[in-house]
């Protein structure tokens, strides 16, 4: 029957394998097929042979009988044939309603019952030719749109969990997963890791994971974590399903975690290789045994290369965000530092006490040992700070100073941990904390006996887990941080009196430097004159060549409550008043009564002793708190030190409580 003719013509080249285990309809089928202009391949009579047949040479569409020699079918065949996504058509005399309902589930592009007339062959491989190349068509199409979707929801300015949330949503129509774990693994710069994870709750509903709560629901520590996600092979783009599954989590402890926690059977992974640190993946998990197929893994194959470039240039980004969000903080504090024109360090003296100083110096600055530095005000603190960072290896990095006595108590915090955007009333950005800031090098803790109660365990944390934690923030961030402390309290007593933990006070206090008192070495008292005179003389532009003997016999005989800064403060007042190069003293130096000369042995409890000084100081310099007359220098602390307590204990400038 000339059926060609009603028929459109036979695409070229194409070839149409036969697996058929009777031989006179292989044969015919053969003759029908040929005579219609299709190149045939086969005839398979097992499964085993159709196998082999087509992976040598790809067939374009497939006449598939059910059952046929050797253990398996039709049926399993069409399985294999769908993977590949290669269509065909069943060509069978058996309807029974059992073997109908397996052949439907495989999804055929149509089903001939023998026997079959020659027309009906070649109708039923024509419209299967044009569903699948439909079918192609659509999917083409929807994944073109995927990427296309995927690109831009990367692309979009906006929250990064939103964004993965949105990129996750778009591969449900294409990949199946019940839970799918997505985002950048590390970032070298805050040294967290920004990803979360999606498990299915319902049809259609997903519960957001962030590492944290992953870490709960997995019992992990975060440095337990890390450390078995090292583990975790980089195979590239891969499936495991059913048995490989199960023997990837044996050799995997976190794969193993995952599995039993969210009871997996299965596992797509697709890593992006960014040139960007850290590492970008999507890995897709369910909880059937077999849900991953050749054309998922080819799917993320063909959107690998875009996503990568895209996912590069948002790390890019992002990176430079961050660094200028340090760099901003960090311009902030050196303009800070340079204002308060602490940034030198020129430690003059070479009494054997001092002597005894720089040799402890030397002993510890190359290690990482906390340092607590003790001492009178004004005894030079900051300068032994700055001299342990220098000749340490953190020498590159920043050396960040607090003063834990300036900083307003409800600030504290965020000054040290910082904030997330949103965390507090008055928190509209995000803000790096000092600790952050100090990421690699070395944080200088001021008066860290004023730091409050309530903040002690935070700071405890720091040093024991080597972590931080935001205001508002996801979890903790570790952090490289090497602490300086300094105090002019007794911190023992402090701590025997309750106001500082045991155990911070012994965490801090690895390596003890007590800084001498002035007045305990007043044979450096010649060499600090000459030394500041010089630098005031600079300043001042005057011609000063040192100090008259009456005037250096004077502050030989003197007590020095306020150590180096007050003989600063001395000279500089003298070196004003001075009319000829040798300068005399300006005042004369009386040695006042202990009590009051030296703040940490006050016997009045702490805050009444602290605010009747400072009172006191203010009221004789008439409430002028900076300056040469101001109450700053009399009670021979910084300006913005006496401020802040100023702040602390409720003292308005008028002088009202
Ligand atoms: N040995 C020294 N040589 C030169 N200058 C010094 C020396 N010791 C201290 N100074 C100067 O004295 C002033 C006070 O020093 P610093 O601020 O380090 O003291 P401190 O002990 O930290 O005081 P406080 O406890 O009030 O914070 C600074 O201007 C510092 O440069």
């Amino acid at each position: 029957m000339p059926t060609k003719a009603l028929l459109a013509p036979v695409p070229a080249q194409q070839t149409v394998l036969i697996v058929e285990d009777e031989f006179a309809v292989a044969n015919d089928l053969r003759l029908i097929l040929e005579r219609a202009g299709y190149r045939t391949s086969g005839p398979a009579y097992s499964v085993a042979e159709a196998l082999e047949i087509s992976q040598q040479h790809r067939p374009d569409l497939v006449l598939l009988d059910i059952h046929l020699q050797g253990p398996e079918t039709g049926i399993d065949f069409a399985r294999y044939l769908n993977t590949e996504q290669i269509p065909f058509v069943f060509v069978s005399a058996n309807t029974n309603t059992s073997v109908l309902d397996e052949v439907k589930d495989t999804q055929p592009y149509g089903f001939l019952v023998k026997p079959f007339r020659e027309k009906d062959v070649l109708v039923a491989l024509e419209i299967a030719y044009y569903r699948h190349a439909n079918r192609v068509e659509v999917r083409l199409r929807e994944e073109q749109n995927l990427q296309l979707k995927l690109l831009s929801t990367l692309t979009e300015v906006g929250e990064w969990e939103q964004c993965l949330q949105k990129v996750a949503r778009s591969f449900e129509p294409f990949i199946p997963f019940d839970y799918l774990v997505i985002g950048l693994e590390t970032d070298e710069i805050l040294n967290t890791f920004r990803s979360c994870s999606f498990f299915r709750i319902g049809t259609d509903e997903y519960q957001m994971i962030r590492p944290e709560n992953f870490l709960q629901m997995t019992g992990l520590t975060l440095e337990k974590y890390q450390r078995i996600r090292r583990q975790v092979p980089y195979n590239g783009l891969a499936a495991y399903n059913g048995t490989d599954f199960e023997l990837f989590c044996q050799q995997n402890p976190l794969l193993q975690l995952i599995a039993n926690t969210f009871r997996l059977q299965s596992h797509l992974m697709m890593p992006l290789k960014t040139a960007q640190n850290g590492g970008f993946f999507i890995a897709f998990y369910s909880r059937q045994p077999q849900p991953y197929q050749p054309q998922h893994v080819s799917l993320l194959q063909q959107l690998q290369p875009a996503l990568t470039v895209t996912v590069d240039r948002l790390l890019a980004f992002d990176k430079i965000e961050q660094l200028s969000e340090q760099l901003r903080q960090e311009n902030l504090y050196l303009a800070e530092e340079v204002k308060t024109g602490a940034n030198y360090e020129e430690i003059i003296g070479a009494s054997p006490t001092l002597l005894h100083v720089f040799k402890s110096i030397g002993q510890v600055a190359p290690t990482d040992y906390s340092v607590l530095v003790m001492g009178e005000t004004g005894t030079g603190k900051e300068l032994i700070a700055r001299a342990v960072h220098n000749r340490s290896g953190r020498k590159g990095k920043a050396l960040i100073k607090v003063n834990c006595a300036a900083l307003p108590p409800n600030l504290i915090e965020s000054e040290l941990f910082g904030h997330e955007k949103g965390s507090f009333t008055g928190a509209f950005e995000k803000r790096i904390g000092k600790f952050e800031l100090a990421h690699g090098g070395t944080i200088f803790l001021d008066e860290i006996g004023e730091l409050p109660l309530e903040l002690q365990p935070k700071l405890l944390r720091v040093l024991q887990e080597k972590e931080i934690e935001r205001i508002g923030g996801r979890g903790p961030i570790p952090c490289n941080v090497r602490i300086i402390a300094a105090t002019n309290r007794r911190l023992q007593e402090e701590v025997e009196a309750g106001r500082f933990r045991a155990d911070l006070y012994y965490r801090l206090n690895v390596f003890p430097i007590q800084l001498p008192p002035l007045r305990d070495r007043r044979e450096d008292l010649p060499l600090l004159t000459a030394h500041f005179l010089q630098k005031i003389a600079k300043n001042l532009g005057k011609q000063l060549t040192g100090i008259s003997e009456t005037s250096l016999q004077q502050m030989q005989a003197y007590h020095w409550p306020g150590n180096i800064r007050e003989l600063e403060h001395l000279l500089e007042r003298a070196a004003i008043m001075a009319t000829t190069p040798t300068v005399s003293l300006a005042e004369p130096l009386l040695a006042p009564p202990p009590a009051e000369t030296t703040p940490i042995l006050v016997a009045k409890p702490r805050e009444q002793a602290e605010r009747e000084n400072v009172l006191a100081a203010l009221r004789a310099t008439n409430y002028r708190i900076r300056g040469e007359n101001g109450a700053a220098v009399l009670l021979n602390v910084k300006p913005t030190t006496l401020e802040a307590q100023m702040v602390r204990l409720g003292i308005k400038r008028e002088g009202s409580l």
